[in-house]
């Protein structure tokens, strides 16, 4: 089976105009080099207001660089009052989009119906879901992890056929690592995302299981990316501050070399 190419992927979260889109965007750029690219694909998921800018920019200098939004509209179009579409979306040319992070989810009420609908409008436009799933302390305390992301998935691939999802790309973050500082152990990510990478082959089968990049996301800086990545079933990050500087997430990109 051909080996998954880690994916490493900076959610700037409510961060940057789109000024500072193109600054952190050239930056990033600048620091990134051909042997980079080769090891991992690259992408960054800046606020919808950026999105034009770092199209131009990405298509002007023929950036190695990906982008992809933070949320898309589970309707295709009409009276949405605040909402952005996922033909909007194809239109800038977004690869990705982000379903489901836990801020949607505890700040927007998003449960796993509407992540399941956001997920099929993604692949209706040709943009592929970074779907996000994770527990949270309570549920870690009581050791139910597992499960609880499980049903996650369960719930966010309902009507997806197995050609699509052989094309998704699954997040594990524990809410309680998000921007706490609390990285989760290597270990402690790969027992998740061997349960997700499992789940995908008993609901499709072992080829979109080993098809799917599985990745880990919570706290992930330079020097903890290494012995993250380093486990079986984690291909990539899925990262939050350290992305913000572009030495830093330059730092994460070669998590390989260390
Ligand atoms: O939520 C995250 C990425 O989507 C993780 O954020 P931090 O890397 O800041 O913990």
């Amino acid at each position: 089976m051909a080996k998954r190419l880690p994916l490493i992927a900076g959610n700037w979260k409510m961060n940057n105009n789109h000024l500072e889109a193109i600054a952190l965007v050239q930056k990033l750029a600048f620091g990134l080099n051909d042997k980079d690219y080769d090891n991992a694909e690259v992408v960054v998921l800046p606020p919808f207001t950026d999105l034009r800018s770092v199209q131009t920019l990405v298509d002007g200098d023929k950036l190695k660089i990906g982008y992809g939004a933070q949320d898309i509209s589970a309707q295709d179009k009409g009276a949405y009052t605040g909402e952005i579409s996922g033909a909007m979306l194809a239109k800038l040319d977004c690869s990705y989009v982000l379903v489901g992070h836990s801020e949607r989810r505890e700040y927007h009420n998003e449960d796993d119906a509407l992540v399941n609908a956001k997920v099929k409008a993604a692949y209706r436009h040709g943009i592929v879901p970074i779907l996000c799933v994770g527990e949270g302390l309570e549920v870690r305390k009581a050791g139910q992890q597992v499960e609880h992301v499980l049903a996650q998935l369960d719930g966010a691939l309902k009507e997806v056929t197995a050609e699509q999802a052989e094309r998704i790309v699954v997040a594990y973050e524990p809410v309680w690592a998000i921007g706490t500082g609390e990285v989760a152990t290597p270990g402690d990510a790969q027992e998740v995302c061997a349960a997700v990478r499992a789940r995908l082959a008993e609901l499709y089968s072992p080829e979109v299981a080993g098809a799917v990049r599985v990745l880990y996301g919570g706290s992930v800086k330079g020097d903890n990316a290494p012995g993250i990545m380093a486990e079986d079933d984690v291909d990539g990050a899925l990262v939050g501050g350290a992305c913000l500087k572009a030495d830093e997430f330059v730092k994460v990109i070669r998590f390989g070399e260390r």
